[in-house]
């Protein structure tokens, strides 16, 4: 079985703020896509396709370096920037992680479980991690209106792994609703395939996929590095 990840980096990174896509950002001396790709690879990756800002696409090849990975141009949103990197896969991929460029610090541990899991026999798989924090449902005053149970609900991560079959399915749907003027209403891929009833399953995930959203979240990443090799801390 051949693995092989797209990794869609073509936000702008509105909410990091730095003018720049937030893929090309650095934390610790590396870009957040080439720790994305390094991570892919040590969990055990063999092709990754890299989906960049249109007009960008340069300066992500040159963010990548030596690097092996074949970059291709993005679209308005992320679902539409997944379906660009479907299209350059290499034909022998058989099981498919797609991978956000902003979860740069994902542990390979992570990468694995997920990998296996698709090899297992699972059509979709998705990380989790707990909820932590007391959710409730408020109105457009902030004001309160419900308590959310919180037994059950789950924190969703990437890699979403998948046999590549059942990705394409799910973005030809997709694709498919979108021309026909309708809401692509999923904000993941998994959702994608949960739209063609495909039942997701899920694999441990980890505190330190986190997303770079915020410049909170990149000075967080800018501390953790050099945690992720050694396992430490949760
Ligand atoms: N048109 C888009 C939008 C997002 N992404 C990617 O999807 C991942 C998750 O998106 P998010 O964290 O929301 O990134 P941005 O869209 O860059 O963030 P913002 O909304 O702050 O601009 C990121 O790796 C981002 O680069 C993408 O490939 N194409
Ligand atoms: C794919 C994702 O990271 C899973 O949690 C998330 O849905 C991306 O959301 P965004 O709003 O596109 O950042």
């Amino acid at each position: 079985m051949t693995v092989a990840a797209i990794v869609p980096a073509a936000g702008r990174g509105e909410r990091l703020g730095l003018g720049r896509p937030k893929a090309l950002a650095v934390v610790g001396g590396l870009t957040l896509v080439a720790r994305a790709v390094d991570g892919l690879v040590e969990g055990g990756v063999q092709t990754v396709v890299v989906v960049a800002p249109p007009g960008d696409e340069d300066a992500m090849r040159a963010a990548l370096g030596s690097r092996r990975a074949v970059v291709v141009p993005g679209a308005d949103d992320r679902v539409g920037s997944v379906a660009a990197g479907l299209e350059a896969l290499p034909v022998d991929a058989d099981v498919v992680l797609v991978h956000d460029a902003a979860r740069c610090l994902c542990p390979p541990e992570v990468v694995r479980a997920v990998v296996d899991a698709v090899r297992a026999g699972h059509r979709a798989v998705v990380p989790v991690t707990a909820v932590a924090d007391t959710l409730r449902r408020t109105d457009r005053a902030g004001v309160v209106t419900g308590l959310v149970d919180r037994t059950g609900l789950a924190a969703v991560q990437t890699p979403q792994g998948f046999d590549r079959a059942t990705l394409r399915a799910a973005h030809a749907r997709a694709g498919e609703q979108r021309a026909a003027g309708g809401p692509v209403v999923a904000t993941d891929d998994a959702g994608l395939a949960e739209d063609l009833g495909v039942g997701v399953v899920t694999v441990p995930g980890d505190p330190r996929a986190f997303k770079v959203t915020t410049p909170l979240d990149l000075a967080m990443a800018e501390a953790l590095v050099g945690t992720v090799a050694t396992g430490s801390p949760s």
